[in-house]
């Protein structure tokens, strides 16, 4: 509760900076088979009905991951069931089939990307869709296509069709030169992994879409997310949500980061939370366009003391995964 307050308050100071009052003039449109262009912003073939009374039509990509269906959850009680729709590439499992709209969708294939906004009159998109810094590293060529070209392909979605787009960014977009403790939301960022440096991208690409072409792009960094009902899709800061499966059914837990190895991290409902207050908040009280949010920080070592409370019989081991380790 204390974490759900501390972020309502960090976010309505950040929020009560003037906005930018920038003007939009031109959107970039792309063709089909054909390079793209420039059309005026109120060609009226793109023009979009939505007011800030209404509800938004929101679409969710990569909504099967850890975070996106606690976010169709919360977002379709504010919304309404049926104005909300999940999407992913995978096969959803029945309790998410059943609760709501779920779609096919590839964030390469900008067609159907197209498709999918216009057939259901989406106005707000979470852009969910990404590889993680662990699993990035191990396939760099896939983590550039989806996390570089995909964003691509949902920026110009977005701006052709006035949506507002939310792009998560993440603690990995910092790297060893960035300061610390607390790092500022304006600093170096340096990171050296492709998931790093493609996040740092997304911040840069949507705040130039945002000064160019008015885009209402809005990113908060997020740190490791603990979730109870939802599994990490391979990121370094997956054992502490591993951590607790593992004691309670295992009483064993095998940890890849060293011991005293500190990494800022967060509830996943404050981590929605704020997600949602940051994307209802007034475009004119945005100061900037990319936020840090922060909950707490722990190491593997503070965090399997905390679970022993509960679990004495506890038995950890610590295995370093090199590749994991260097990001943290
Ligand atoms: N979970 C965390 O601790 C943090 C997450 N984030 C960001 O939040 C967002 C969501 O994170 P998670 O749910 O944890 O990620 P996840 O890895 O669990 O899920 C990502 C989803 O993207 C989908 N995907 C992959 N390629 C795709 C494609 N070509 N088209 C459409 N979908 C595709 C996957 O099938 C997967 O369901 C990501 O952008 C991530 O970078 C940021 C910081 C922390
Ligand atoms: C912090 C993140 O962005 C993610 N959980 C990861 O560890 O890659």
């Amino acid at each position: 509760m204390a974490i759900v307050k501390n972020l309502g308050r960090t976010l309505s100071q950040l929020l009560q900076s003037p906005g930018c009052g920038c003007q939009t003039s031109i959107v970039p449109v792309r063709c089909i088979g054909v390079s793209p262009r420039q059309v005026t912003s109120d060609a009226s073939f793109h023009s979009v009905s939505f007011s800030e009374t209404d509800h938004p039509r929101v679409l969710i990509t990569g909504g099967l991951g850890q975070l996106g269906v606690g976010l169709a959850k919360l977002l379709r009680k504010r919304f309404g069931r049926n104005n909300v729709i999940l999407s992913d590439i995978r096969k959803p499992p029945d309790d998410v089939f059943y609760n709501g709209p779920f779609i096919y969708s590839d964030i390469l294939d900008y067609k159907n990307l197209r498709e999918i906004v216009v057939n259901n009159r989406i106005t707000w998109l979470f852009h969910y869709s990404a590889l993680l810094s662990a699993v990035g590293e191990a396939n760099v060529p896939l983590a550039r296509a989806v996390n570089i070209t995909g964003l691509h392909n949902i920026l110009d979605i977005a701006a052709e069709h006035s949506l507002r787009l939310f792009v998560p960014s993440t603690i990995g977009a910092f790297g060893p030169t960035s300061p610390r403790n607390p790092a500022p939301d304006l600093c170096i960022q340096r990171p050296r992994t492709i998931y790093g440096v493609s996040k740092v991208h997304a911040e840069l690409m949507g705040e130039y879409y945002h000064y160019r072409y008015g885009l209402d792009f809005r990113c908060l960094r997020y740190p490791g997310i603990i979730s109870a009902d939802s599994q990490p899709g391979g990121g370094t800061t997956d054992y502490a949500v591993q951590i607790f499966h593992d004691a309670i059914k295992n009483g064993k837990f095998q940890c890849n980061l060293k011991s005293d190895t500190r990494l800022p991290m967060m509830y996943i409902d404050d981590c929605l939370k704020a997600t949602l207050d940051v994307m209802e908040a007034p475009a004119a009280s945005l100061s900037m366009r990319t936020y840090n949010i922060s909950a707490m920080s722990f190491s593997p070592e503070e965090l399997v003391q905390e679970v022993k409370k509960h679990i004495p019989e506890l038995q950890v081991t610590y295995t370093v995964d090199a590749v994991r380790q260097a990001i943290g």
